[in-house]
């Protein structure tokens, strides 16, 4: 949660020539509400069906950038989904830097609202194992949001001439 995927995502699916779609921009859009209301009014099972419903959609078609939130992997399915239809990387981001982010992210991240530093802090180690479900790891710290995105993108080229099939 707050880690750049969504602003560092749309960066590099243009970089990629891909189009972009962000899973909770998609969950705002079949409720008609911002997240925090969604949570607030259905609650965060509804919020998590939903999830789910667009994850398995989005992850079997080709050719995207898909962000996804940062408690989709907390269920089995979606990591499933992902691993095996998608590279998945995982914006890795230190206690330390994530801190400095938490004022621009409580407003909008309703699992955040009225925690204290602490109980943030145990949320945010105890969700770190469920992560290592992933294809790559990217250390977002010492990048600005461009950065990490050209970063990524030749990262990603790079591997795609390494692997291509033979012709
Ligand atoms: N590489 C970065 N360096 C500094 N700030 C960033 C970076 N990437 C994103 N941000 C900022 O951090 C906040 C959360 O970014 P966001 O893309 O919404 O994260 P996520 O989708 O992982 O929750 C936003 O205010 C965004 O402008
Ligand atoms: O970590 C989470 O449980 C959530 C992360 C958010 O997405 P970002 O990771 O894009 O902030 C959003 O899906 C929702 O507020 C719940
Ligand atoms: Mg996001």
């Amino acid at each position: 949660m707050g880690a750049g995927k969504t602003t560092v995502g749309k960066l590099l699916a243009r970089r990629l020539y891909r189009d972009f779609v962000d899973i909770d921009e998609e969950i705002e859009k079949a409720f008609g509400l911002p997240i925090p209301v969604i949570f607030k009014t259905h609650g965060e099972k509804a919020f998590r069906q939903k999830e789910q419903e667009l994850i398995k959609s989005y992850s079997s078609q080709p050719l995207l950038v898909i962000s996804v939130g940062g408690g989709a992997f907390l269920q089995e399915e979606n990591r499933n989904h992902c691993l095996s239809n998608c590279t998945v990387l995982f914006f890795d981001i230190s206690w330390d830097s994530w801190k400095e982010r938490i004022h621009v992210l409580t407003e909008t991240r309703p699992l955040l609202k009225g925690k204290s530093l602490e109980e943030m802090e145990q949320l945010f180690r105890e969700r770190q194992s469920i992560y290592s479900a992933n294809h790559s790891k990217f250390q977002v710290d010492r990048y600005e949001a461009i950065e990490a995105a050209d970063y990524l993108a030749e990262s990603l080229k790079l591997s795609w001439d390494i692997h291509a099939p033979q012709t």
